[in-house]
């Protein structure tokens, strides 16, 4: 176990858990006795189907104080901004860019703070991807949030983030990632105030740690540097409110006491956080730039090997080393569609622009790569020195299926309409032999 200023942590990707907040309370030797200890409720939370392969197979076991029956019946909830209504207008090519969504003046909770900015896919078809932005300044009060659509992978770029869940508390800071699954609700605290990042909901298989290949056994996010919460509940009853993210909508219920009132769990379907300062970056040591997958953190796999439903991966600090390189990312087009978001610093393919909190929509087969000055500069660098790229986190979904905006992001007041002028000079220097 590993300490946070508050909170334990069990450190392991997937790992068979077992805590408790009141010793003795886990059920030995099964996971449903006739009578559980200290008069809790058991109940399986399963996110993988029961007949998922050993491998891939997810759940856990809760035992808590009233079941996750108990609550009210569901209305719909107005939060405007946070949907599944992507491609509302005709998806255009063009590459897009915004500023930072503006932080909020009224008092705005993590919920009221999400904005939908694009995704794919559909929640009901366990496919594709929303992905979110939230601008928030006050905590989550009396009021709770599951998504039944997709797991949360939640990038905070200002403002640390308290999330109190049904399996425990995670504190989690800027340059740190935390994932909440499918289906555990939760509260989200701000000890900074006014907080701002993005959020991928993935609604394809869960996110796991990517196969490692050639690169050995270890490398790339090692698997004990994800840490999961211990248990934690409160016991709190009153006139709380459950939101829920369920078939693109928003709904809520009424409930009389807290649903983080799990006194201990076992199992292997947790929420966990990880600090992206710990990635062990590979690169390349000889020439040329390799492809970006060599960043990748985490992977929701679709059904076809080797493409993923959602890929995240970071651009972290390192050396450039190459010779005869072109150091940066070269230009490209690729079948898979890239959204980037700045967590800290400058990213190294544009010099202007793209500011932390800012974001980037570089879909299907639109063409992309270092901005002008990015291109003139690193054309005739001094490569027979290292360059290192210090104090900098980048980050990127990228997702097989073309990520389509929604209509509030297309039009945008914080939308760079002038992003493409980013490349607008970088002229023809083709001389051909005479
Ligand atoms: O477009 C981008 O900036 C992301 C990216 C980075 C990189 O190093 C190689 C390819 C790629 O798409
Ligand atoms: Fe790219």
């Amino acid at each position: 176990m590993t300490e946070s200023a508050t909170h334990s942590y069990m450190s392991g990707f997937g790992n068979e858990f077992a805590t408790e907040a009141i010793p003795g309370t886990l059920p030995v030797g099964r996971n449903s006795p006739q009578k559980v200890a200290h008069g809790l409720y058991a109940e399986q939370l399963s996110g993988t189907a029961f007949t998922a392969p050993r491998g891939e197979n997810r759940r856990s076991w809760l035992y808590r104080i009233r079941p996750a029956a108990m609550h009210g019946r569901f209305e719909p909830f107005a939060q405007p901004r946070f949907h599944d209504r992507f491609g509302e207008t005709p998806v255009s090519p063009d590459q897009m860019r915004w500023n930072p969504l503006p932080l909020p003046e009224a008092p705005t909770d993590f919920v009221e703070g999400l904005y939908t900015v694009a995704g794919n896919g559909a929640s009901d078809a366990h496919a594709g991807v929303g992905i979110h932005l939230y601008a928030a300044n006050t905590a989550m009060r009396g009021r709770y949030f599951y998504s039944a659509d997709g797991e949360l992978l939640i990038v905070p770029q200002q403002g640390r983030l308290r999330v109190a869940t049904e399996l425990g508390v995670l504190d989690v800071e800027p340059q740190e990632i935390v994932v909440i699954p499918r289906g555990v609700r939760f509260r989200v605290e701000l000890p900074d105030g006014a907080s701002r990042g993005y959020v991928c909901e993935n609604f394809g298989a869960l996110l796991r740690l990517p196969d490692l290949g050639p690169i050995g056994s270890n490398g790339l996010a090692n698997p004990r540097d994800f840490l999961a919460p211990v248990a934690a509940y409160e016991q709190l009853d009153g006139g709380f409110e459950l939101i829920a993210k369920f078939g693109g909508h928003l709904w809520h219920a009424p409930i009389d006491h807290s649903p983080l009132d799990v006194v201990a769990w076992h199992g292997n379907y947790a929420p966990y956080k990880y600090d992206l300062r710990r990635f062990n970056t590979i690169g390349s040591i000889s020439f040329d730039h390799p492809d970006p997958s060599i960043f990748l953190v985490l992977t929701s796999p679709s059904d076809t090997p080797g493409v993923g439903n959602m890929d995240f991966a970071i651009f972290p600090p390192r050396w450039l080393v190459q010779q005869d390189t072109f150091r940066p990312p070269w230009f490209h087009r690729n079948v898979a569609s890239e959204f980037m978001g700045l967590v800290h610093g400058a990213y190294d393919a544009k010099a202007e622009g793209f500011a932390p909190g800012g974001c980037s929509l570089h879909n299907c087969m639109s063409g992309h790569g270092p901005d002008a000055a990015t291109f003139e500069k690193a054309s005739s660098a001094d490569l027979s020195k290292p360059d290192v790229i210090a104090d900098t986190m980048a980050f990127m979904f990228e997702t097989r299926g073309v990520l389509k905006p929604t209509r509030q992001a297309a039009e945008a007041g914080h939308r760079q309409r002038d992003y493409q002028a980013c490349w607008a000079g970088l002229r023809s220097h083709f001389s051909p032999p005479r």
